[in-house]
């Protein structure tokens, strides 16, 4: 009995974190939300994500689609068998993945190919320790690739960008902590949570930054100077003016949590795990005679329930609201502006990683003139009848395709690319000549994108994994925002130079 109810508590750990956002997280994002006004597009956004989390609770489907590198860290007992807990949550994790808790994310390195039941070389990551206590605790992190991607390491001292020399001491690791949230922009789908490592190795040194996630987000830290620097930065962050998902506004950074370890002479590194406002971590204490769950944690205190509030954002007006149906002509293109707020009816086709540099070398699986191609990766399920479902849509972080957009879009006629976190000056200047657009959706909202996908009409390269496969989806009422227009206008560019002048009224020393 004891191995089928350890089985089915790691599994009830993966679908709780996949799909129910922490209590201690759901209070910050309350916060935040609180303080934005009414009628901006960081407003708008937060109206979507909170949206998002209570979808999520209704459907028991993941919050995002990217459901991370999944990351156990287990205490158990001197005398407990620690190898049949990794073969229970191997069990788990198949099922999880089966069942469309989890998108299938462990991809062979050198192949590129999807194991496709998350299971392989390093995944999923689990980590043991003993302790003297009588139960076993099982904790789980989902963090997803975009937030991982804008993870930093300083090593001391060094020059930054805007605040200059950081030295050795505690205010040069002031400076390292501004300038991680500062180069996170909205990319990691702000507003985030960040854990900091001071010391340790460079390996030693992110994993202790990582153990900083699983402190609850409203502790005071015991370490005073470190309490301190806590408070210092969680206010200050959010003087950047980067706001929910880069588009500007009050709240860029919802907890910052430091832990400090010794270092050898020579080496002084600040390390910082940034993680999306969709913080997936849970944990459980599970009883050692019977393998069943005990207690769940970060579990107590009020639980926010979003359904409750508004439910039709009341930021934007509905006559403001324009709205595109491929294939759109360049004419139509031109009209758009940033900060334009538009909705999508019809066709796009997903295209990512993998698809994008497929393009650069091959002829379109499709004739893609004046269609949209989405920056997404997928979860999805085949019924019984070979019919693909949508269990999970939002965008993944564009700037990765930044070496071949523009190129793209010349070469198959596309005329809009929707994502997240903006694009660069080569994919700026191709919209400028050849008339596209770049459209911001709002990162880790996977519910919400994935209710607004009416069908699933065809799916190409599938080759390439689900995550990375081209699918032909039908939409209504995709709501995106117009970030970089074909007038050589980008809100990101924008916003990245202002939040540096703000982040360099923070040059001067404030901790001796
Ligand atoms: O892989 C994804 O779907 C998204 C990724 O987490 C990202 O933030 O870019
Ligand atoms: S898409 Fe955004 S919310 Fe989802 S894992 Fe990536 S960074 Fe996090």
């Amino acid at each position: 009995m004891y191995l089928e109810n350890l089985k089915k508590s790691v599994y009830q750990l993966i679908v709780e974190t996949s799909t129910n956002l922490p209590k201690d997280v759901r209070r910050a994002i309350k916060k935040a939300k609180v303080l934005e006004s009414a009628g901006t597009r960081s407003a708008m956004s937060l109206a979507t994500i909170t949206q998002n989390i209570s979808m999520a609770d209704e459907e028991v489907s993941p919050i995002c689609q990217d459901t991370g590198l999944p990351t156990f860290k287990i205490k158990t007992p001197i005398k407990t068998n620690q190898l049949e807990i990794k073969a229970a949550i191997y069990e788990a994790m198949e099922l999880a993945t089966k069942n469309g808790k989890l998108r299938p994310n462990s991809v062979d390195s050198l192949t590129g190919e999807n194991s496709g039941n998350n299971l392989g070389a390093g995944t999923p990551v689990i980590k043991f320790e003993q302790w003297e206590k009588d139960y076993i605790e099982l904790a789980l992190i989902l963090k997803g690739g975009g937030c991982e991607n804008k993870n930093i390491q300083y090593s001391l001292p060094c020059e930054l960008e805007g605040l200059g020399r950081a030295g050795r001491d505690l205010d040069g690791i002031r400076k390292c902590i501004m300038h991680s949230v500062y180069q996170a922009q909205g990319q990691g789908c702000s507003a985030g949570f960040i854990g900091v490592g001071i010391g340790g190795d460079r390996s030693a040194g992110y994993d202790l930054a990582k153990e900083q996630l699983f402190r609850s987000v409203d502790d005071t830290n015991p370490i005073p100077e470190l309490a301190e620097l806590e408070d210092y930065i969680l206010e200050n962050a959010n003087k950047l003016g980067i706001g929910t998902m880069g588009f500007g506004g009050e709240t860029t950074l919802l907890g910052c949590k430091i832990g400090v370890m010794n270092r050898i002479p020579a080496s002084f590194f600040v390390s910082v795990a940034y993680n999306c406002w969709a913080f997936r971590r849970l944990a459980v204490k599970v009883n050692t005679d019977s393998g069943e769950i005990a207690e769940w944690k970060y579990q107590d205190g009020e639980k926010i329930d979003f359904s409750k509030e508004q439910r039709q954002d009341p930021s934007v007006d509905k006559e403001e609201v324009i709205t595109l149906q491929a294939p759109i002509s360049e004419e139509e293109i031109r009209k758009l502006k940033v900060g334009d707020v538009v909705q999508i009816n019809g066709l796009m086709y997903t295209g990512r990683d993998a698809i994008h540099k497929y393009l650069s070398t091959n002829e379109a699986p499709i004739d893609l003139n004046g269609q949209i191609i989405y920056h997404c990766g997928p979860v999805m399920l085949k019924d019984e009848d070979g019919t693909w479902h949508v269990k999970a849509a939002g965008p993944t972080t564009s700037i990765r395709e930044e070496p071949y957009q523009g190129d793209i879009m010349k070469k198959f006629g596309i005329r809009a690319v929707i994502g997240k976190g903006g694009m660069g000056p080569k994919t700026l200047e191709a919209l400028k000549d050849y008339g596209g657009v770049y459209l911001n959706a709002i990162g880790g909202a996977a519910q919400y994108y994935a209710d607004c996908i009416k069908s699933v009409e065809g799916v190409d390269l599938m080759q390439f994994g689900i995550p990375e496969a081209m699918w032909h989806l039908k939409v209504e009422g995709f709501k995106a925002v117009v970030t970089m227009d074909s007038h050589g206008n980008s809100l990101h560019k924008d916003v990245e130079q202002s939040s540096l002048e703000k982040l360099a009224q923070f040059k001067d020393p404030v901790f001796k």
